[in-house]
């Protein structure tokens, strides 16, 4: 079981209305959803450690990931965060090869494999600033995997991706039996693959749950501002139709 206990944001001007408390069971996907700004990053990097709680912890099978050390951490926990860093040249496969934890062998077999399913081998030589935006974030993605962790947390993993690298490797994440948060735009996609989505809007949970209580036309106006139909997709999970942005219903229009 992972156990979000009663945390709260402490960076960035952020505040959660309420502080956040949510179980996800292992092996089990949440998928964080809303608006530009609402915070998605900033709670992934909290549950990371790189960014302080103000209070609260995580835990993940009754230890507790926010006070252990960071190298302890790493055993636990990746995180993939959008990449925008030069990276003085290094290549696909020194990129990925530095996912590999400080006190750990370097496994060849695993690097080798995981260039593979990522669509990476034929790039592994190539220098990271020489890819197209899609090819870096299967780097990227490769390199968090490479970490060998039982939790992941992923920062838009869906970025740049066309639609077979991105439903290849979700794919491959959901066979790997991890727990998974992962932040989306694409609430689709999000819906697919997650057993829990967390809306959120302006420092407020709008709703939590199973993909269908969470993603209704009501709580996609208030978190969006959008008009939205919601029907049941072929493989049973809610499929949204975005009608088009609504007047008057955000602050900031
Ligand atoms: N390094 C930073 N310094 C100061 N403020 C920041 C920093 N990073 C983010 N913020 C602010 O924190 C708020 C939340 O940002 P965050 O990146 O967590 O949002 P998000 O939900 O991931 O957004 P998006 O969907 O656009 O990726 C925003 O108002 C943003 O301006």
């Amino acid at each position: 079981m992972l156990l979000i206990d009663h945390l709260q944001l402490a960076s960035h001007g952020l505040r959660l209305a309420k502080p956040l408390e949510l179980r996800l069971p292992e092996g089990q996907w949440l998928g964080l959803l809303g608006p530009n700004g609402c915070g998605k990053t900033t709670l992934l990097k909290t549950l990371a450690g790189l960014l302080p709680a103000s209070q609260g912890g995580l835990w993940f099978a009754d230890q507790s990931l926010l006070t252990m050390t960071p190298r302890e951490r790493a055993h636990q926990l990746a995180i993939m965060v959008q990449h925008n860093a030069p990276c003085g040249g290094l290549t696909v496969e020194q990129v990925v090869a530095l996912g590999k934890a400080p006190d750990r062998v370097l496994d060849r077999t695993w690097l080798d494999q995981l260039l593979r399913l990522c669509g990476l081998s034929e790039l592994r030589r190539a220098p990271l600033e020489r890819l197209s935006g899609g090819q870096v974030q299967r780097t990227m993605l490769a390199q968090a995997l490479f970490q060998d962790t039982p939790v992941m947390l992923l920062d838009e993993p869906a970025n740049h991706l066309d639609i077979f690298h991105l439903h290849h490797l979700l794919s491959l994440l959901r066979q790997r039996s991890l727990t998974v948060i992962a932040s989306f735009h694409d609430m689709n996609v999000a819906a697919q693959y997650c057993d829990q989505l967390l809306l959120l809007a302006d420092g407020e949970q709008v709703a939590c749950g199973a993909p269908e209580q969470v993603l209704t036309p009501a709580h996609l106006q208030q978190a969006y501002g959008v008009d939205a139909h919601v029907t049941t997709g072929i493989h049973g999970r809610p499929q949204v139709t975005v009608l088009g942005a609504c007047d008057n219903r955000r602050n900031w229009i």
